[in-house]
C-alpha cells in the first residue's frame, strides 16, 4: 500500500508543480500589473523604505506604500512565507529585481528576507520610481514532498510502525473508549473536549474535529500538557508558520520555557515566539557563549593573518583558523543537538519537520518523538503530512493526533484541468481516514464559544449535523451588549440581510477588456451598501476594530478598501481565505454575484461560505442578491436563502438614500 499511495501522490504532486509553475509564469508574463493585483498575485506601488541586516545571513527589505500613489497596501493573496520577486513596476520584466520570502506583512509594510548575495540588487531598487512585488512559485516545498514520497515508496514490506499501518490501511483499527480518570489541568474544559483528550490519550490515532470557535487549540494545549505529564516527547506540526505559532504562543503560557522549542527561520516566527526559537537559543545564553567565543577567536586570528609578513606564518595561522572553524561547527552542532534532546515539545511546520538539525539527532539517539500532532490537517495536503512521518520514521512514533475541520477551507491547489489530481490532492488525510474507518476515531468538539446561536444555526445544521451548541456566555450576545453601544435596530439583530434582488446592484468584471475566465468580479453598489452599514454601526458607537468586511473576490476587496478605508481605516477587509481562523464582533459579507444568469462562481463552494459566515461573534450582515443565489441550482445556497428568509431581518435597500 505504501508504494501505491506514495506513487500516486508523487504523480499528483509533480503534476501540481508543473501546473503551478506554468500558470504563475503565464500570468506573470502575460498580465499587466493591475490585473495581477486584481488576482491577488501582486502588490503594486511600493516604495523601498529600508534594507537592514537580519539573522543568519539574511537581509530584510522593508517596503511600504508609495505615497505618490497610495497610503495602504492591497496585499491580496500574498502571505508570510510566500516566495516573491520585487522589481520596478515599469520597465523591462527581466531587469533588476530581487527574490525573497515574505516574513511580515500589514497594510502599512511588507518585509521580505533575501540572501545577502542580493544586497546590491536590493539597494539599486532605491533608484526605481515605484516598485511591485510578484508572488512566484516555491519549488523547494514541492521537492521536499517529492523526496518524502519517494522514501515512502522505498519502504520494503509493511512498515513496522503501527500508526503508519493504520494510515496505509494495513491494520484494523479498534478504538478504545474507556473512561479514564484523567486529572485535567484546565478546570473549564467542556465534556466534548475532555472526551476528545481521553480518546487521544488511549488510542494510537485520533482526529479532533474542531468546528469554528469550539476550542480546538484550547484542547490541543491541554492534550500536550497531559502527554508531557506522561513523559511523551511531542512533535507539533501544521501547514503554516501561523498555524503552529498560535499553539506555541498558548503553550508557552502553561509549560515552562525550556520545554518548548520552535524549529524554523526566526524571520518567519511570531516575535513573541522568538524566545523558543532553536536558532536564537543556540546563539544566545550559556550555550551560545562558547560558540560566540570561538567565533571571536576566528575573527581575531583572521585579523592577525592579514598583518603577517612571512608565508610560513600566514600558512600556520590559516591552519589555526581551519581547526577553529571545524571546532565551531562541532560546537554549534552540539549546542543544537543538546537543545533538541532536552526539549519536551518541538514545534515546526510540516515542511520544517525535516530540518537537518532534527534529523542529525538520530546519530545520537534512535528515538526522538513519541507523539506527532498535526494541526489544521484539513488545510494540509496529505503528502505534506507524510514529511514528519517519514523524516522521523526512526522514532517509531507511538501516537498520531490530527486536528482540524474538514468543513472549512481545503488546501489550495493550482490544478484545474485534471479531476483525478484535484481529487487526490484536495482529499485530506482527515477525509481519507474518515472514508476508510468511518467516524470511529473522529471526536467532534460540540460547543462553540464565539457566535450568537442564530449566527451558528445554519452552519451547524448544514455542516455539522445540527450538533453544535453555543456556550451560555455567547448564545444570546449582540452588538447592543457591547459597552457604550447604542441599542437600536442596527445593533440588536444577530442576522441581517440587505437583499439586492430589485436589480440595482449588478456585478461586473473587474476590467471590461479582460478575458472572461481570468477576471475577478466586483459590485460597486454592494460596496456602497457595506459602507452604509459601517456608517450605521459607527454611529451606534461600535468601534472600527470590531468590524470586519469579507468579500469572496479580490477585486471587491480592493474596491471596499478604497471606499471604506477613506473614512474608517481600522475596519478590517479581506477575502475569505484571509479571515480563516479569525473573528470579529460583526462581519459584513458582500457576496458580489448578482446576475440574470444566476451564476454564483466561488459562492458555490460551501466550505468557503461556511468560513465566511462563522467569523462574526455578534452580528452577520449579508449583502447580496437572494434571487441569484436561490435560482443558482446550488442546493446549499438555495437552502441558505430559504433559511435566512425565516430567520434574519431582511432589508430592501433604497440605493438613492445610500449613494
Ligand atoms: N472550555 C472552554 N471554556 C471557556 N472558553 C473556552 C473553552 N474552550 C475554548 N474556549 C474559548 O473559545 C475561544 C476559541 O478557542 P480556540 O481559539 O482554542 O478555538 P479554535 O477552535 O482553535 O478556533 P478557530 O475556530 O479559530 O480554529 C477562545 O476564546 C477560548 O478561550
Amino acid at each position: 500500500m505504501n508504494k501505491v499511495l506514495g506513487q500516486s501522490f508523487l504523480e499528483s504532486i509533480t503534476y501540481e508543480q508543473s501546473q503551478d509553475v506554468e500558470i504563475t509564469t503565464q500570468l506573470l508574463q502575460s498580465l499587466p500589473i493591475s490585473q495581477l493585483v486584481g488576482k491577488g498575485l501582486a502588490i503594486n506601488h511600493l516604495a523601498l523604505q529600508n534594507v537592514r541586516t537580519g539573522l543568519a545571513g539574511k537581509l530584510y527589505v522593508e517596503l511600504g506604500p508609495d505615497a505618490a500613489f497610495t497610503h495602504e497596501l492591497i496585499r491580496g493573496e500574498v502571505r508570510n512565507g510566500d516566495l516573491v520577486l520585487v522589481r520596478p513596476s515599469s520597465g523591462k520584466k527581466d531587469g533588476i529585481s530581487c527574490e525573497g520570502v515574505v516574513t511580515k506583512s500589514s497594510d502599512k509594510m511588507i518585509t521580505i528576507a533575501i540572501d545577502e548575495a542580493q544586497e546590491n540588487n536590493a539597494l539599486s531598487l532605491y533608484n526605481a520610481t515605484t516598485l511591485c512585488l510578484l508572488k512566484t512559485t516555491n519549488t523547494i516545498t514541492y521537492k521536499r514532498m517529492q523526496s518524502t514520497l519517494r522514501k515512502l515508496c522505498e519502504i520494503e514490506g509493511t512498515p513496522n510502525n503501527e500508526v503508519m499501518q493504520y494510515l496505509l490501511n494495513e491494520a484494523k483499527f479498534i478504538p478504545r473508549k474507556d473512561k479514564l480518570d484523567t486529572k485535567f489541568f484546565d478546570a473549564n474544559l467542556n465534556s466534548s473536549q475532555k472526551d476528545a483528550i481521553d480518546f487521544s490519550l488511549q488510542n494510537k490515532i485520533s482526529i479532533i474535529h474542531g468546528p469554528p470557535g469550539t476550542g480546538k487549540t484550547h484542547t490541543l494545549v491541554e492534550l500536550i500538557r497531559q502527554l508531557c505529564d506522561q513523559g511523551h516527547r511531542v512533535l507539533v506540526c501544521g501547514p503554516s508558520n501561523i498555524s503552529v505559532d498560535t499553539i506555541l504562543e498558548r503553550l508557552a503560557k502553561v509549560l515552562p520555557g525550556q520545554n518548548l522549542l520552535r524549529i524554523g527561520h526566526p524571520a518567519r516566527l511570531l516575535e513573541k515566539n522568538l524566545a523558543h526559537s532553536l536558532e536564537v537559543l543556540s546563539k544566545s545564553g550559556d550555550a551560545g557563549a562558547i560558540v560566540r567565543d570561538i567565533s571571536k577567536e576566528i575573527d581575531d586570528t583572521i585579523a592577525k593573518v592579514k598583518k603577517l609578513k612571512s608565508y610560513k606564518d600566514r600558512k600556520a595561522s590559516w591552519n589555526e583558523v581551519k581547526i577553529l572553524r571545524k571546532e565551531l561547527r562541532a560546537r554549534e552542532q552540539k549546542v543544537v543537538t543538546d537543545l533538541i534532546l532536552s526539549a519536551r515539545v518541538i514545534v515546526s511546520t510540516l515542511h520544517g519537520s525535516s530540518a537537518r538539525e532534527l534529523v542529525n539527532c538520530y546519530s545520537h539517539t534512535d528515538h526522538l518523538f513519541d507523539t506527532l500532532i498535526i494541526d489544521e490537517v484539513s488545510q494540509s495536503l496529505e503528502p505534506q503530512c507524510w514529511i514528519p512521518l517519514i523524516s522521523h520514521y526512526k522514532s517509531n512514533m507511538q501516537k498520531l493526533i490530527l486536528a482540524g475541520d474538514n468543513k472549512q477551507l481545503p488546501p489550495t491547489i493550482k490544478t484545474e484541468n485534471n479531476d483525478a489530481v484535484k481529487r487526490a490532492l484536495t482529499t485530506t488525510l482527515f477525509d481519507r481516514l474518515v472514508k476508510v474507518y468511518g467516524d470511529s476515531f473522529r471526536n467532534l468538539l460540540d460547543t462553540q464559544y464565539r457566535m450568537n446561536t442564530m449566527i451558528m444555526a445554519f452552519s451547524s445544521q448544514e455542516m455539522y449535523g445540527g450538533k453544535l451548541k453555543a456556550a451560555d456566555a455567547v448564545a444570546n450576545w449582540t452588538l447592543a451588549d457591547l459597552p457604550a453601544a447604542d441599542i437600536n435596530e442596527n445593533t440588536e439583530a444577530p442576522l441581517l440581510w440587505y437583499d439586492t434582488q430589485a436589480g440595482d446592484c449588478p456585478e461586473r468584471d473587474e476590467d471590461f477588456t479582460d478575458a472572461g475566465a481570468l477576471s475577478s468580479k466586483l459590485n460597486e453598489n454592494e460596496a456602497y451598501l457595506a459602507l452604509h452599514h459601517v456608517f450605521n454601526l459607527i454611529n451606534s458607537n461600535i468601534s472600527q476594530e470590531s468590524i470586519g468586511i469579507i468579500a469572496p473576490y479580490n477585486a471587491q476587496v480592493s474596491l471596499l478598501k478604497k471606499l471604506v478605508h477613506a473614512q474608517y481605516p481600522l475596519v478590517e477587509i479581506s477575502t475569505v481565505d484571509g479571515f480563516q481562523g479569525r473573528e470579529k464582533d460583526v462581519i459584513i459579507l458582500s457576496l458580489v454575484r448578482s446576475n440574470d444568469n444566476f451564476e454564483v462562481g466561488f459562492l458555490a463552494d460551501e466550505r468557503r461560505l461556511n468560513v465566511a459566515m462563522t467569523r462574526p461573534k455578534r452580528q452577520l450582515c449579508v449583502i447580496g442578491n437572494m434571487e441569484t443565489l436561490e435560482r443558482s441550482k446550488v442546493k446549499f445556497l438555495e437552502r441558505w436563502v430559504r433559511w435566512s428568509e425565516d430567520n434574519s431581518e431582511i432589508r430592501y435597500p433604497d440605493l438613492s438614500e445610500v449613494l
